[in-house]
C-alpha cells in the first residue's frame, strides 16, 4: 500500500534522512523508534507529503505521494501530531466535523451522513458528554481523544501518529493506544506511528524499524528489535530485557543509579 524506497532529504549540507527503504503493508502497524533526531518525524512528514524528498519516492497505491492531488490524499491519510489539536474556542462536535472537510466539495454543507457518522464516533470515542464542551476547555488527554475522532471521521486508511501519547499519563496513554487499535480492527486501519516508550511501541507494533542518524540501523518484529546490544549500540545505555507476565512480548527496564 505503501512503499518506502530509498528516500534521502537534504537540507543544505546536512543530511536528514539516508537511503530509508520499506514497505508498509495495508492493515498492518508499524513502529518508528529511535534516539532524538534520527529522522523519524521528517520522514513522516515526506509520507504525508508535507515536505519533498531529495531522492528517491514513496508511493502510495502506486502512486508517488508528492503526485498525488493533495485532497484526495487527505481524504486517505490522517497525521495526528503530539501537540494533537490546537485549544481552539469551538465545540468537541464541532472540532470532530472538521474531519469530514477533505470529503466536502467547495462550499458543500455537511450532509446528515456526516453528523450521524459524528455522532458514531463520539459514541465509539466515549465523547458523547463532552460534545457541547468547548475545545480549550478540556484536559490534554480528553483533547488528545478528540484529535483521534476528528482523524476517525475522515475515514482514513493510513493513519500518521508522531508520538500521540507523550504529553499524557499512563491511563491516557493506554487508552489512546487501545482506541487506534480497536480503530484498526475494525476498519483494517494501517497505522504508523511514531514512539519514544519502546515498551508500548513493542506492546503495540507488529514491526519495528529502528533508526539512527537519519538511517533504518534494523528493522524487524519486537522479538528481533527489542534486544539489548542492538539498543545499546544504537541509545548509548544499556537496558535489560525481560518478559512482560501477561503478554510475555519484551520490555525494557531502564538502568540503576
Ligand atoms: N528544517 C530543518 N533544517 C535543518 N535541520 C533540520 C530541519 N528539520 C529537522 N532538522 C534536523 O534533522 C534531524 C532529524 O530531525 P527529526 O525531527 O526528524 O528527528 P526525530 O527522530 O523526529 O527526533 P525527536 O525524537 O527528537 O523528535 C535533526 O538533527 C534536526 O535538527
Amino acid at each position: 500500500m505503501l512503499s518506502i524506497q530509498q528516500v534521502t532529504k537534504k537540507i543544505e549540507d546536512k543530511s536528514l534522512l539516508d537511503n530509508v527503504s520499506f514497505d508498509v503493508p495495508k492493515g498492518s502497524s508499524i513502529g518508528l523508534i529511535g534516539p532524538n533526531g534520527a529522522g523519524k518525524s521528517t520522514l513522516m512528514k515526506l509520507i504525508s507529503a508535507y515536505e519533498k524528498p531529495t531522492g528517491g519516492s514513496i508511493t502510495f497505491h502506486g502512486q508517488d505521494v508528492q503526485h498525488w492531488n493533495v485532497k484526495k490524499l487527505a481524504q486517505r491519510i490522517a497525521v495526528l501530531t503530539q501537540e494533537g489539536l490546537a485549544a481552539y474556542p469551538i465545540k468537541v462536535f464541532d472540532a470532530i466535523l472538521l474531519g469530514r472537510y477533505p470529503h466536502l466539495g467547495f462550499f458543500q454543507r455537511e450532509s446528515k451522513k456526516d453528523y450521524e457518522l459524528v455522532e458514531e464516533v463520539l459514541a465509539f470515542t466515549s465523547l458523547t458528554d463532552l460534545k457541547d464542551q468547548f475545545l480549550d476547555t478540556l484536559s490534554g488527554g480528553e483533547r488528545q481523544r478528540v484529535a483521534i475522532a476528528k482523524a476517525m471521521v475522515q475515514q482514513p486508511e493510513l493513519l500518521l501518529l508522531d508520538e500521540p501519547t507523550t504529553f499524557l499519563d499512563i491511563g491516557h496513554q493506554l487508552n489512546i493506544l487501545r482506541l487506534v487499535k480497536e480503530w484498526q480492527r475494525k476498519d483494517n486501519l494501517t497505522v504508523i506511528m511514531v514512539m519514544h516508550d519502546l515498551n508500548l511501541a513493542s506492546q503495540f507494533c507488529e514491526e519495528l524499524i529502528l533508526m539512527s542518524e537519519g538511517k533504518v540501523v534494523r528493522s524487524g518484529s519486537n522479538e528481533e528489535i527489542i534486544d539489548s546490544d542492538l539498543l545499546k549500540n544504537v541509545y548509548h545505555t544499556t537496558p535489560e530485557i525481560i518478559r512482560h507476565p501477561k503478554s510475555n512480548v519484551p520490555q525494557i527496564l531502564l538502568g540503576h543509579f
